[in-house]
C-alpha cells in the first residue's frame, strides 16, 4: 500500500484504478489544491509478470518499493507533450509506454477527450497527470441509475461519444476499448473519453484479433467464422490466401452499440459477441428479434440498432448518420420513462456538441496563421494555461517574457536524474522540473450486470 507519497507538487491519495498495464491513482496538488488522476503505465511490461502474478500487482510492489527508495517523495522530470504526440510509429516501438499516450495526445484537442497536463518520466514508470473525475458510465448507470429517468441525458452522452470517435476516427486514432468504465462525467454530464491503451493507427485489423473488452467486442474480432475471414481476404486483396482484415473503426462502431443499449436498457445484451460460445448472441445472429425478448427495446430503438450491430463490419451505419437517428428518437423502450423522449431540437443538439476546450496559445497561433516561431518563447507555465476567447489569448500573449526559456531546465534535471536516475530517450524534451498513491479500492464487477432474460 502506498502512503504519503509525493511525485513532485502531486500528492497521491489513493488508487483509483487498476487494469492490464497500469494503476490510476488520486492526487492532489499541494500548491494549487486541485484534483488529478495519475496513471502509472509501466515501461517493461513483460518484466517479472508471470501468468500468476498480474501486471498491475508487479507494478504495485515496484512502485512501492521504488516510493520507499526515496523516502517517498520523486523529483520527476516532465516531457514535452508535442515531443510525445510526434513520434513515429518507429519511435513507438521503442519506446511503447508512449504509445498510449501519443494517441490521447493526437485526439486530445477535443472537448470530450480527458485532457492531459503533464507527463513524467521514471526508469520503472511513465506517469500521465490528467484531469480527475469522480464519475465513470459504468457505475453512473447502473449503480446511480443516473440515465434511467432521462432521455435528453441519454441522448447527450450517446451524441458527445459518437462526436469524439468521429474526432479520432478523422485523426487516424481507433480506440479499440470503447466501454463505460473508459468514459468518465464531468459535474455536468459530459462525456470524457480515456484509456487509450489499446488503440492502434491501424485502419484495419486481422479477424480473432481479439482488441478491447468482451461485452463490446465486435463479433469480426473474436468469432469470425473462417468462411467468412476467407471471403473478407478475396474482397480485401483479391488472393483467398492473404488474411482477412476488417475496418477498426467499425468496431468502435459496435462497442457504441451495446452503450447504447446499456445506457436505455441498463443491461448487457450477451457476454461476448461470439455464435458458439454465447446463447444469445447465437440466437440474435439466427434472428435479430430475440432482442424484443430479452430487453425492453422499442420498435424505434430496436430499427437503430439493427443498424449499428450488423454482422458485416462494413454495413455498419455511419457515426453521423446514427447520431441524426438517435437525435430524433422518440422511443428508447417500451415501458417506463424512456418509452417517451423528445426529439432534439438543432439547437439542443449543438448544444450538447459545442463545449470547446479551452485553446492552448500555441492552438491559438496556429489559428491566427501566426509565425510558430514565437511559441518556442513561451514559458510553459504559459503553455499549460487555456484560454477561452481570442482576446483573453493576446491579451496573455503581449505579457509573455520573451527570453527564451530553453526546452531544458538542466539544474532541475540533473537533480532529477540525482534522486531518481531518470533516463530519458534523447529524442524527448524535457521542458521544466515540476514536481507528484493510496487505498486500493476494488473496481467495478461486471457481475451485477449480466444479461436478464
Ligand atoms: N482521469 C481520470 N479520472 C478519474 N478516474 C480515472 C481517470 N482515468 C482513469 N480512471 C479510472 O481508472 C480506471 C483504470 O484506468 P485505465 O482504464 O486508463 O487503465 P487501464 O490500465 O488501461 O485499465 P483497463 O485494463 O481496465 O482498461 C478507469 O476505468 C477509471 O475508472
Amino acid at each position: 500500500m502506498l502512503t504519503n507519497c509525493q511525485i513532485n507538487n502531486f500528492k497521491l491519495n489513493r488508487q483509483i484504478g487498476s487494469g492490464a498495464y497500469g494503476l490510476v491513482f488520486h492526487a492532489v496538488d499541494v500548491i494549487t489544491e486541485n484534483e488529478y488522476a495519475i496513471k502509472a503505465v509501466v515501461k517493461n511490461p513483460a518484466a517479472g509478470a508471470t501468468p500468476e502474478i498480474k501486471r498491475s500487482t508487479m507494478l504495485q510492489t515496484q512502485l512501492y518499493y521504488y516510493f520507499k527508495s526515496f523516502q517517498n517523495r520523486l523529483f520527476l522530470p516532465s516531457i514535452d507533450l508535442d515531443s510525445i504526440r510526434g513520434l513515429s510509429e518507429e519511435q513507438l516501438e521503442r519506446a511503447p509506454h508512449f504509445r498510449e499516450i501519443a494517441m490521447q495526445l493526437r485526439v486530445h484537442a477535443h472537448p470530450n477527450v480527458v485532457t492531459v497536463h503533464q507527463v513524467l518520466e521514471s526508469p520503472l514508470a511513465t506517469f500521465l497527470v490528467m484531469d480527475y473525475y469522480s464519475r465513470d458510465l459504468f457505475t453512473s448507470i447502473v449503480d446511480d441509475q443516473h440515465f434511467a429517468g432521462s432521455g435528453q441525458l441519454v441522448k447527450k452522452v450517446f451524441l458527445q461519444l459518437c462526436s469524439v470517435l468521429q474526432h479520432c476516427h478523422a485523426r487516424g486514432v481507433y480506440h479499440c476499448d470503447i466501454k463505460p468504465e473508459n468514459i468518465l462525467l464531468d459535474a455536468e454530464d459530459n462525456a470524457l473519453l480515456c484509456d487509450f491503451g489499446l488503440s492502434t493507427l491501424a485502419e484495419r485489423l486481422p479477424a480473432n484479433a481479439c482488441v478491447g473488452s468482451s461485452y463490446y467486442m465486435a463479433p469480426e474480432r473474436i468469432s469470425c467464422p473462417s468462411s467468412v475471414q476467407a471471403a473478407g481476404a478475396a474482397d480485401d486483396a483479391g488472393a483467398a490466401s492473404a488474411p482477412a482484415l476488417f475496418p477498426t473503426m467499425a468496431g468502435d462502431v459496435w462497442s457504441l452499440g451495446v452503450i447504447l443499449i446499456n445506457l436505455t436498457c441498463i443491461r448487457n445484451p450477451w457476454l461476448k459477441a461470439h455464435q458458439l460460445e454465447d446463447n444469445t448472441f447465437g440466437y440474435f445472429v439466427r434472428d435479430p428479434h430475440v432482442l424484443f425478448k430479452i430487453l425492453p427495446v422499442s420498435q424505434q430503438l430496436f430499427d437503430i440498432l439493427m443498424d449499428i450491430l450488423r454482422l458485416n463490419p462494413a454495413e455498419r451505419a455511419p457515426l453521423s448518420e446514427i447520431m441524426d437517428r438517435v437525435a430524433d428518437c422518440t422511443s428508447f423502450t417500451t415501458s417506463g420513462p424512456l418509452s417517451k423522449v423528445e426529439p432534439l431540437s438543432q439547437y439542443e443538439r449543438q448544444q450538447f456538441l459545442i463545449t470547446q476546450k479551452g485553446l492552448s496559445i500555441r492552438q491559438m497561433l496556429h489559428h491566427f496563421h501566426t509565425d510558430d516561431e514565437s511559441y518556442k518563447h513561451v514559458s510553459p507555465e504559459e503553455d499549460e494555461t487555456e484560454f477561452t476567447s481570442e482576446d483573453e489569448c493576446y491579451r496573455q500573449l503581449s505579457s509573455v517574457d520573451t527570453t527564451p526559456t530553453g526546452s531544458v531546465d538542466v539544474d532541475q534535471t540533473s537533480r532529477a536524474k540525482r534522486s531518481n536516475d531518470a533516463v530519458l530517450p534523447s529524442e524527448f524534451k524535457v521542458r521544466y522540473l515540476t514536481t507528484n498513491m493510496s487505498t486500493i479500492t476494488n473496481y467495478s464487477s461486471h457481475s451485477r450486470w449480466l444479461p436478464q432474460y
